[in-house]
């Protein structure tokens, strides 16, 4: 049976691929591990787990996703998301095993009018983003057989995400501020899941940078009116202007990216963002979370 590690498993998309693992028991062997077992950036206990698991596939779910904290923390910042990928794509490797990483759009800098392709410039503009995209350059640099899924606004039913901070506001605010000039596309983290899943059922594999997402583009401002709509909330939503929010780091106006790669070299086609929001919220309703 191929092996399967997961570091950062109790992180957001770490707790969805926990959670479709069971659909899989009978083609791999998962191990989950959290930060407390497998600091990434503690190249020994990398080491041993790969010496200990001999995975033949590791998923990255591990990150360091604080974007406001991280104009702070820099160094922090690129030790997890640059350095520690860089060497984890090395052991990969080294060891046979496929790394599947994971990026962000926030590598763009958002000053377009168009979706970008995986092949466009770069040009982060905060230091999350420049972590990030570091550490997709150490990765291929390192190994070129990675695969690297850019995703965009990724929420769940686990772990802190933009939905559930909305749910929360909603339940204590009348009235609500949200932006509504910065254009994205919302991610259900459960559909990352599946497409990593299908990534690694995918017999013949292609490498480097792809993009995947729900789709189409929308605003943060029309994401929270629809939160608002699926949870049957009453709180009053107004759209602001970035400038009426600001924030320690700086977002991209535009970083909707294309699908077409992932759809043509691994037959993954995108869902409607709406459909998988009206899921999500659909659990944490019944669940309470
Ligand atoms: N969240 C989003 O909106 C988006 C996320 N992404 C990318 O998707 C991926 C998954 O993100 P998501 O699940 O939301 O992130 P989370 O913040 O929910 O989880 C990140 C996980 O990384 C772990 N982690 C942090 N530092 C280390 C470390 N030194 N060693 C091992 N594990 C560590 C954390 O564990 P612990 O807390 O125990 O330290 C945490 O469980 C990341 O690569 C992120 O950059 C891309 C686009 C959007
Ligand atoms: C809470 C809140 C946020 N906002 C704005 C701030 C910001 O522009 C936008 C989103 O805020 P957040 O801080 O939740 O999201 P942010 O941390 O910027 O989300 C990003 O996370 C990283 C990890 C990624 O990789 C990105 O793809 C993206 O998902 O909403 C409001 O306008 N009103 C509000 O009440």
């Amino acid at each position: 049976m191929k092996k399967i590690l997961v570091i950062g498993g109790n992180g957001q998309l770490g707790h969805c691929l926990q959670k479709i693992a069971p659909k899989y028991h009978n083609l791999y062997d998962f191990n989950f591990t959290g930060s407390a077992v497998v600091d990434i950036t503690n190249y020994d206990q990398v080491d041993e787990a790969f010496a200990e698991y001999q995975p033949d596939f590791v998923i990255n779910a591990s990150a360091y996703t604080a974007v406001d904290l991280a104009e702070k923390e820099s160094d922090r910042a690129f030790a997890v998301n640059s350095d520690a990928v860089g060497n984890l794509a090395k052991v990969c490797k080294d060891n046979d095993a496929v790394l599947i990483h994971v990026s962000t759009d926030y590598v763009f800098d958002g000053e377009t009018n168009l979706n970008y392709s995986e092949d466009d410039f770069t040009n982060p503009i905060g230091v999350y983003g420049a972590s990030k995209r570091k550490g997709e350059e150490l990765a291929l640099d390192n190994n070129p057989e990675t695969v690297i899924l850019r995703t965009s606004w990724l929420y769940s039913e686990f772990n802190k995400n933009f939905v559930k901070t909305m749910l929360h506001l909603f339940d204590i605010k009348d009235e609500l501020g949200i932006v509504g000039d910065q254009h994205g596309q919302p991610t259900n983290a459960n559909d990352l899941a599946e497409a990593i899943m299908d990534i690694i059922e995918f017999q013949k594999k292609t490498f480097g940078i792809y993009h995947f997402s729900n789709y189409p583009e929308t605003t943060w401002f029309e994401f929270a009116s629809k939160i608002k709509e699926f949870s049957g909330s009453e709180v009053n939503l107004k759209s602001i202007t970035t400038e009426e929010f600001p924030t320690p780091a700086k977002r991209p106006k535009r970083s909707t990216m294309s699908l077409e790669k992932i759809e043509k070299d691994y037959n993954i086609e995108p869902k409607h963002w709406e459909n998988s929001l009206r899921d999500c919220v659909e659990i944490l309703k019944l669940t309470n979370a």
